[in-house]
C-alpha cells in the first residue's frame, strides 16, 4: 500500500490544529488566514478576531516543537482584521457595524448592564474597536455605568448623532434622547422605532463589535427590537437562581423563534466573594448556568462573581475592567470576550470575502 508522505506545511497544520483547544485554527486555515511559509519558516496570520491570549498560548506550545519541524528559528507575523460575521444571511450588516452582540435577560437586575459594559470594555482591552448602545428602555444604565451621564450626543453634518466617547470605546443610549417616564409607556413597534433610529442615525465611525444592553423581558418590545436589529449573535445573562432561569430560558425561546442565534449563556453573581476574608457562598445557588447551557446544547460562557466591586466600580462610572488593576476581577471578562469572539468566528459564516495574506508585509 501507498502513503503519501505528510509535507512540511501538513505536518506544521498538524502541530497548529493539536494545540488549539478551541479547534478555531481549522477555520482559519480553510479561510487562508494562516500562512506557512517553509522557506523562511514564518508562520503569516491574518487574525479575523482579537485573542490575545489564545494566540499567545499558541505561540508558546508551538514555537519549539515547529522550530524542531522547520529546523530553524521561527517567525510569527500576525495583524488583525475583524472578520464580519452572518448568522442570518438574509439580513445585512450595517456599513459601518461588523458585528452586533445583544445582551439579553429574561429577568431583570441579573447584571445584564454590568456584564454589556464590561464585556464592551474587555473587546475592546483585546484591541477591538466597540461601541455599546444602551437600549434598555425601562432604566437606560449605560451613561452612568461609564460616567457620562448627562452628556448629550451632538450632530456635526445635521444627520448623524456623534457617539458619547468613555474609556475608548462610544456609546449611545435611548436615555440621551428621551425621557424616561415617555419610554416606559411605549409599546413594541415604538421602541423598535426607537432603536432602529438610535441604531442606524449614530456615526459609528467603523466598529468591529457593537454591544447592544437589551432591556428585561422577553416581551413584544424585545421581539420586535431583535427583529429589527441585524443580529450576529445574541448571549443570555442569567443568576444560578430557578426563577432566573425560568426566565432565561424564556429569552433563549424568543430567540429562536426569531432566529437570532445565541452564542451562549452567562451566569452572573455565580458565587458571592467577600472582599474582606475572600470567604466564598453561593448565595443564589449554583451550576444553574451551566445546566441550562447544556439543556439547550449551548456553550456556556462564563462564570461571575458576586462581588462589592463591580457594583462600587459601575456606580463610580469606571468599570472593573478599566478600573481593576489586580485583573482578578477584569480576568473572568477578558476571558469571555476571547471566547465569544473566537466562538462566533469559529461557528457562523462569513459575510465578506476573507482578506488574503498576500496583503501582509
Ligand atoms: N457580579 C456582580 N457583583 C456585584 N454586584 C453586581 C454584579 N452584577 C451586577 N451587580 C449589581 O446589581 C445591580 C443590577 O445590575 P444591572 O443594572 O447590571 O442589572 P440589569 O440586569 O441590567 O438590570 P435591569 O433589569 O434594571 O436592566 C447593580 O447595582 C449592579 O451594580
Amino acid at each position: 500500500m501507498f502513503f503519501k508522505k505528510k509535507s512540511l506545511s501538513d505536518k506544521v497544520t498538524a502541530c497548529l490544529q493539536e494545540n488549539d483547544p478551541t479547534k478555531v485554527v481549522a477555520k482559519l486555515m480553510a479561510n487562508k488566514a494562516i500562512l506557512i511559509d517553509e522557506n523562511s519558516a514564518t508562520i503569516k496570520i491574518v487574525m479575523p478576531f482579537y485573542a490575545p491570549v489564545w494566540l499567545h498560548n499558541l505561540q508558546l506550545d508551538c514555537t519549539a516543537k515547529l522550530e524542531k519541524l522547520f529546523g530553524k528559528p521561527v517567525s510569527w507575523k500576525v495583524n488583525h482584521q475583524v472578520a464580519v460575521l452572518q448568522n442570518d444571511t438574509t439580513k445585512s450588516a450595517l456599513p459601518n457595524i461588523k458585528n452586533i452582540i445583544v445582551v439579553a435577560s429574561g429577568k431583570g437586575g441579573v447584571g445584564k448592564s454590568t456584564v454589556s459594559v464590561n464585556l464592551a470594555l474587555a473587546l475592546a482591552e483585546n484591541g477591538a474597536q466597540v461601541g455599546i448602545l444602551d437600549a434598555d428602555i425601562y432604566g437606560p444604565s449605560i451613561p452612568t455605568m461609564l460616567g457620562v451621564k448627562g452628556a448629550e450626543p451632538v450632530s456635526v453634518d445635521g444627520k448623524l448623532m456623534s457617539p458619547i466617547e468613555a474609556h475608548g470605546i462610544v456609546c449611545n443610549s435611548i436615555g440621551f434622547l428621551v425621557a424616561e417616564e415617555d419610554a416606559m409607556i411605549w409599546r413594541g413597534p415604538m421602541a423598535s422605532k426607537a432603536l432602529s433610529q438610535v441604531l442606524n442615525e449614530t456615526d459609528w465611525q467603523g466598529l468591529d463589535y457593537l454591544v447592544v444592553d437589551m432591556p428585561p423581558g422577553t416581551g413584544d418590545i424585545q421581539l420586535t427590537m431583535a427583529q429589527n436589529v441585524p443580529v450576529t449573535a445574541a448571549v443570555v445573562v442569567t443568576t444560578p437562581q430557578d426563577v432566573a432561569l425560568v426566565d432565561a430560558k424564556k429569552g433563549i425561546s424568543m430567540f429562536n423563534k426569531v432566529d437570532v442565534n445565541v452564542a451562549g449563556i452567562i451566569e452572573n453573581m455565580s458565587l458571592y466573594s467577600c472582599s474582606q476574608c475572600g470567604y466564598e457562598e453561593a448565595i443564589f445557588g449554583t451550576g444553574g448556568g451551566k445546566k441550562l447551557a447544556e439543556q439547550f446544547n449551548l456553550p456556556f460562557l462564563a462564570s461571575l462573581p458576586l462581588h462589592i466591586k463591580y457594583r462600587e466600580d459601575t456606580d463610580q462610572g469606571i468599570p472593573t475592567v478599566v478600573k481593576d488593576d489586580s485583573e482578578v476581577l477584569s480576568a473572568p471578562f477578558l476571558s469571555l470576550a476571547e471566547t465569544l469572539t473566537i466562538n462566533l468566528y469559529r461557528d457562523l459564516t462569513i459575510a465578506l470575502p476573507e482578506i488574503t495574506i498576500t496583503n501582509l508585509g
